[in-house]
């Protein structure tokens, strides 16, 4: 799998102003649809989740098992470090302790040592109707502060509608909105749980929550990729 080149000043000038960024064409048509096809290989994941059944909104996705396939193991370890260094420096502007290595398997024996040893990265798959609660993909103590999804289908032709959403909870004023568009291969960087927002008494902390709204028609897919492993 080739990565195309990303814009790290870019992207976290994006991260810092608006809790999002949008990295584009990360993956190719070729790539996106071949791990569309993972979907029907059922020993690659460990766990089947349908949306409905617990409350989460509708549609469905599926975690991946160990070993992950080579294009989700290979994002998962080369976006890595530099979010790390994202994650470290929004930990040192939120007076939070914990710092990040350099290297994944560095952060995930930590992950696995306090028993959050099964993968996260997942797959979603949504059809005409579906669409995915505001949520935090949190695990167990251990939180990776960034994630990102990749949109696999194409907007306006695989499906309508769907569009991915975060919602930015400031504290003692009404929350803001953020729709991101994206289109086929394309990456969205966003916060797990929350972010430093500059304000006029100095950094202040905000939670932040990601979803996707309702499918007007077609299929929707997308991969997730989270940093942290699960309890
Ligand atoms: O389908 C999406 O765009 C959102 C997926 C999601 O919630 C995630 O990757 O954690
Ligand atoms: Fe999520």
């Amino acid at each position: 799998m080739s990565l195309s080149p990303i814009d790290w000043t870019q992207a976290a000038s994006d991260l810092d102003s608006y809790g999002a960024a949008v990295l584009p064409g990360l993956l190719g048509s070729a790539e996106c649809a071949a791990i569309i096809g993972l979907w029907e290989e059922e020993g690659r994941f460990r766990k089947h989740v349908s949306m409905a059944r617990h409350g989460y909104g509708s549609g469905d996705y599926r975690y991946f098992a160990y070993e992950l396939p080579a294009p989700v193991q290979a994002l998962r370890s080369a976006l890595y470090p530099p979010l790390a260094t994202i994650a470290n420096r929004w930990a040192e502007l939120l007076g939070r302790e914990e710092r990040y290595p350099e290297a994944h398997g560095d952060y995930l024996a930590r992950c696995h040592a306090a028993g959050q040893a099964r993968p996260t990265p997942l797959l979603l798959r949504y059809g005409p109707g579906d669409w995915n609660a505001l949520h935090q993909d949190l695990y167990g103590e251990h939180v990776f502060p960034l994630q990102l999804a990749i949109l696999l289908s194409r907007p306006g032709e695989d499906f309508e509608g769907g569009e991915f959403v975060l919602s930015e909870q400031r504290p003692r004023q009404q929350s803001r909105p953020e729709v991101v568009a994206l289109g086929q291969g394309d990456a969205v960087l966003f916060p797990v749980r929350e972010r430093p927002v500059r304000g006029p008494r100095g950094w202040s902390r905000v939670q932040m929550r990601h979803g996707v709204s309702r499918l007007r028609s077609g299929s929707r897919f997308t991969l997730g990729i989270i940093f942290h492993d699960a309890l």
